[in-house]
């Protein structure tokens, strides 16, 4: 308690607590403790994203069809694993991002609406990229496999 008061900005201006120095030992980057907490930490925005936003768990399962297609057709699942990761990756962006502007800015504010706009714009072109990505990937296989069908 004490160290999250010290680490408290004071005055109502800045709600937010600053990051307070980990006690000295605790900084190794080899430090297996550390990474498996820090783990722990990633993991927890990881599943807030997944229990809290739709168009997250709308991702994760056309990500899933998309890798299990790539399987199907036999096919590099390279791009497709890198476009995942791009937009689940901005997706957790755009919760901090959505998370943080209602902290500082409950009420409506038109710096607000840039911050949130903004973040949400980096999804939606990621998902546009992916989406040709997915077409590029997966139309000549599809095609061949249409053509050998043919009688
Ligand atoms: N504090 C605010 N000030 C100004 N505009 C805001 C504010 N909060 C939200 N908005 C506007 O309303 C839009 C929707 O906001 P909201 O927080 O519902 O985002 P969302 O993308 O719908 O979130 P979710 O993914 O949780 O449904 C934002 O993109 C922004 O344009």
């Amino acid at each position: 308690m004490a160290g999250l008061s010290r680490g408290l900005a004071s005055g109502p201006e800045c709600p937010v607590p600053r990051a307070v120095k980990p006690p000295a030992g605790s900084t190794s980057a080899l430090s297996v403790r550390r990474w498996w907490r820090s783990a722990g930490f990633a993991w927890a925005g990881v599943r807030y994203a997944w229990q809290t936003q739709a168009n997250f768990r709308v991702e994760v399962g056309l990500g899933l069809l998309a890798c299990s297609l790539c399987w199907a057709l036999r096919v590099s699942p390279a791009p497709v694993l890198l476009c995942c990761a791009l937009v689940l990756s901005l997706e957790l962006l755009n919760t901090a991002a959505e998370a943080l502007t209602d902290l500082v800015s409950p009420e409506w504010h038109p710096q607000a609406k840039i911050a949130k706009d903004a973040a949400a714009g980096a999804v939606l072109i990621a998902s546009f990229v992916s989406v040709l990505v997915g077409v590029a990937v997966f139309t000549p296989p599809l095609l061949a496999l249409a053509l050998s069908a043919r009688p």
